[in-house]
């Protein structure tokens, strides 16, 4: 199920902007690889256009190729909504859909793919809800507004609604910005679950959760302000933390910039 993800030669840009330059890295599936790096780099940017969620920014353009399992996710003909039902997204800010109840926000995406027979859309849901650590918080309530749980437990509605549609990667923008230390390890404890299951990309600010969640790291900088963002190097999480190759991850790893 779980693909891996070759970037080559990608440049990405808002209108005239050239936000990042020249990205070329491959991400392993079943693993989780951390999108690290001050802020402005690019990381947010170059996660959106592994499943083309960067061109639904106006003025957003992507150039370079980005394969999954070798397709080229761009190239012509490649439908754009079939890509982000194989390359789930999970944001900063739990977003379930507000006035649906918890089991309708796991099952949106099924029946958007045409899965409407009732013993099978639950089922569904219960798995993908066991499968984000949330069934026993909500098994009881399962018909109560999404919108009435914590912070944290909305992350993991969010996720079950992601992974309800089998995704073959999981892009995670800073999810876990928005929650308490508890709900941050719960969505960490999470992570190291579906990892084997999944091709999972994480960008976030915390280095202490790059390296206890992923087993490779990128590293991205900005040569100067207005300048394109890029990529400095990616390699094991142990060794970037440890022992990186290039003096500007150190730096970036031991506080003394960023
Ligand atoms: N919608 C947008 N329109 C124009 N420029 C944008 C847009 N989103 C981001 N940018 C610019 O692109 C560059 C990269 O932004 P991005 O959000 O990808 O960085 P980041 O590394 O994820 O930052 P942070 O860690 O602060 O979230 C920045 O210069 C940013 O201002």
């Amino acid at each position: 199920m779980a693909k891996r993800i070759d970037v080559e030669n990608v440049n990405i840009y808002y209108s005239k902007f050239h936000a990042v330059q020249d990205v070329t890295l491959t991400i392993e599936p079943r693993s989780c690889t951390a999108f690290i790096g001050s802020s402005g780099c690019g990381k947010s940017t170059v996660l959106r256009t592994l499943n083309r969620m960067h061109e639904v920014i106006p003025g957003g353009r992507v150039e370079g190729k980005v394969l999954l399992d070798g397709q080229d996710l761009y190239a012509p003909g490649v439908d754009p909504v079939g890509v982000r039902r194989s390359v789930g997204m999970v944001f900063q800010r739990p977003n379930p859909f507000p006035t649906m109840t918890i089991r309708d926000n796991v099952a949106a995406g099924l029946r958007l793919n045409g899965i409407k027979d009732k013993k099978r859309v639950d089922e569904v849901v219960e798995k993908s809800l066991r499968g984000a650590n949330l069934w026993n918080e909500v098994k009881d309530r399962l018909d109560k507004p999404g919108a009435g749980l914590s912070g944290g437990q909305q992350q993991r509605l969010c996720i079950a609604r992601a992974i309800a549609v089998e995704p073959q990667v999981l892009l995670m923008d800073e999810p876990c910005s928005a929650l308490d230390p508890i709900s941050t390890l719960a969505i960490e404890d999470l992570i190291t679950e579906l990892k084997p299951k999944y091709t999972i990309v994480i960008v976030t600010h915390n280095m202490q959760q790059a390296a206890r969640v992923a087993d490779r790291t990128a590293f991205f900088n900005l040569e100067a302000q207005g300048k394109p963002g890029r990529l400095i190097e990616i390699d094991d999480t142990t060794r970037i933390f440890n022992n990186p190759k290039e003096r500007a991850t150190e730096d970036y790893i031991s506080g003394r910039f960023g």
